[in-house]
């Protein structure tokens, strides 16, 4: 459940509808608490939050909408009791249009850049499963509160996908050369305990409600700091990584797209969804 805002004439709710969604209401929800200046991004594409083309416009159009409105802090979540995200969209990798693949690929780098570089302090309220790309959006937050019996992790090589160098780097940044090698070259999945041990989230939390309280304890340590010297420390830390990702992002690109092309990468493909099927019987 969301944290209870105080006066809900406080809580202005941004609201956009977007085409071909599954979800019911917007792909993305904001709730602004205009008392702390702290917004809840809701991500909200049932059943899974996967992230399509359209999904990821919308993240990155949400977080500049936040940008201009002077926010003082966001935490990242997901309205699911399971799943914060369960990464890419699989679908968006069967057999694509090599058009619409460019597209995926460049808004997920953008999204990851759009995140990664945001003036306000953000938090990741990992309240499910955080595969692959969830772990991304997780990673690119400042500050991670993950619910416990969850898992999250960079799995793609699993998937037969390899893992950008932007995404290496963020997690190497986060749990150390070491660890982030071994965990993405095996594409481990880590429990939530595990998560914290090797650095990957900062706290375990055993609701959300609980999460909510310790993210919003983490901006509250920026209440009385000048958010500019905050935001340019941030990224001084940060801009490089986004500049060396732009810098690059035709190759990515290009190697994504062979990657996904391949017949062998499709035929795996076609056996994981089928696993994920499974699993269900
Ligand atoms: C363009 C390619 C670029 C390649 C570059 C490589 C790396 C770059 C790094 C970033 C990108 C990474 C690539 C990815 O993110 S690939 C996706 C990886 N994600 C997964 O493998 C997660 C798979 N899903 C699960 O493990 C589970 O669904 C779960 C998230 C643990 C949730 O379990 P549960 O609550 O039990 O729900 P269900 O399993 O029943 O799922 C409900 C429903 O949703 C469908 N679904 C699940 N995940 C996805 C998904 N990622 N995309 C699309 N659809 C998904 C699932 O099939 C069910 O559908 P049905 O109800 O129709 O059966």
């Amino acid at each position: 459940m969301l944290r209870k805002i105080a006066n809900p004439a406080r809580l202005l709710t941004f609201q956009r509808t977007m085409a071909s969604t599954a979800s019911t209401g917007p792909l993305v929800r904001t709730e602004l608490d205009s008392q702390t200046g702290y917004a809840t991004v809701i991500l909200n594409r049932a059943p899974v939050n996967s992230l399509s083309l359209e999904f990821m416009a919308e993240i990155i159009k949400t977080v500049d909408e936040l940008e201009r409105s002077k926010i003082r802090g966001m935490i990242l979540t997901s309205p699911s009791s399971k799943v914060f995200c369960a990464g890419l969209d699989v679908l968006e990798m069967v057999n694509p249009s090599e058009d619409r693949l460019r597209s995926v690929w460049r808004n997920l780098q953008d999204t990851w850049a759009k995140l990664y570089g945001t003036s306000f302090p953000t938090v990741a309220l990992i309240n499910g499963h955080a595969p692959a790309g969830g772990c991304l959006l997780a990673l690119t937050c400042e500050y991670r509160i993950m619910c416990s019996n969850f898992s999250i992790g960079l799995n793609e090589t699993q998937l037969g996908l390899a893992v950008p160098p932007w995404l290496q780097k963020t997690m190497r940044n986060t749990v150390g050369s070491r660890e982030a090698e071994i965990a993405c070259i095996k594409g481990t999945m880590f429990s939530s305990e595990e998560a914290l041990k090797i650095g990957l989230v900062d706290e375990l939390a055993a609701d959300k409600g609980e999460a909510m309280h310790k993210a919003c304890n983490y901006l509250d340590t920026f209440k009385n700091m000048s958010p500019y010297a905050r935001s340019a420390t941030k990224l001084l830390l940060r801009n490089k990584k986004i500049e060396d990702m732009k810098r690059a992002r035709e190759d990515d690109i290009d190697r994504v797209v062979k990657n996904v092309m391949n017949s062998d990468f499709q035929a795996g493909l076609a056996a994981y969804l089928q696993s994920l099927k499974d699993r269900k019987k």
